[in-house]
């Protein structure tokens, strides 16, 4: 561990700002990790209780290590960030809250990491600010819309939507252990620190469940723009992914005109937690070749 990755905790780099952005104006909170002349933006997923720390607490380290300033948001409506009821799509929205972020923190270009609904984010925001992405890192998302191949909803998202509208420690174990592929490193200490992120804030959770009866499809389906996206981009999936399933990652693949695509063998929903080192060291190959 060097000087500058000692000091990495969630506390000690726990940021907050105000955006304008638009017809948003709101508090977002935000981790900032590192120092050095290119970002990584890690954008997390939707489930209750996500933040930007808990989705990736295993990926910042080495990327601090190797000269990246990271940047973890929190979305609106999720963690320390203020809440928002979303009658539209959440990925533009997010989407909008990242450009308010960059410019609020002074981030002219960065390079993006989304999982499951910040992939869907980050492409958002790559259709509309180009100039500002340098590459793209989605995994378990990117688009919405429905798959050929498995019952939509997923097991995975009805999980997800039945949690939050009763969010006890009972259904956030069923949920948890569809995430993964291997349930092994689910501790209770794991369990319980999401069970309290959760609770802490039931106003996220109480809008989540008021922007899905106002608007069931927060994540558009943005197929037919994908040829727009010139960005380098790594796909990454779980072959065992029972929220966002694998057919979304050939969607994408077929789209991006500039995309590869890596699938994990005996992989969930959390490729960036469960297969962190290889993922860690993809990560770095990517945005440094
Ligand atoms: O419905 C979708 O397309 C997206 C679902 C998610 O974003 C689910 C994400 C779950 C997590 O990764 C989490 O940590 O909550």
């Amino acid at each position: 561990m060097t000087a500058s990755t000692s000091l990495l905790t969630e506390q000690a780099t726990s940021r907050f700002v105000r955006i304008q952005e638009g017809d948003l104006d709101l508090q977002l909170h935000y981790n900032d990790a590192g120092t050095g002349p290119e970002t990584v933006v890690m954008l997390h997923g939707s489930g209750p209780g996500a933040s930007g720390w808990a989705n990736f607490n295993r990926n910042v380290e080495p990327l601090v290590a190797a000269g990246f300033r990271v940047i973890l948001m929190d979305c609106p409506g999720w963690s320390k960030s203020d809440p928002i009821v979303c009658t539209g799509s959440r990925s533009d929205l997010n989407a909008r809250a990242l450009k308010g972020l960059l410019d609020a923190i002074g981030i002219d270009r960065a390079h993006l990491i989304g999982n499951s609904m910040g992939g869907h984010s980050a492409v958002a925001f790559a259709l509309t600010n180009p100039a500002r992405v340098g590459k793209l890192l989605l995994m378990g998302g990117g688009t919405g819309g429905a798959s050929p191949f498995a019952p939509m909803p997923t097991e995975g998202i009805k999980l997800l939507q039945g949690l939050y509208r009763e969010p006890t420690i009972e259904n956030l174990k069923k949920m948890m252990n569809v995430f993964v592929y291997d349930t092994k490193d689910l501790t209770e200490e794991l369990f319980q620190a999401r069970l309290d992120n959760m609770l802490a804030r039931r106003d996220h959770l109480e809008n989540f469940v008021k922007s899905l009866a106002a608007n069931p499809k927060q994540f558009p389906d943005f197929s037919p723009r994908l040829s727009e996206i010139t960005a380098q981009t790594l796909i990454i999936w779980g072959s065992n992914d029972r929220f966002v399933p694998m057919d979304t990652g050939l969607r994408l693949l077929a789209g991006l005109p500039n995309a590869e695509l890596h699938v994990f063998n005996r992989c969930g929903h959390w490729a960036q937690w469960e297969h962190a080192d290889k993922f860690n060291r993809m990560v770095l190959d990517f945005l440094t070749h």
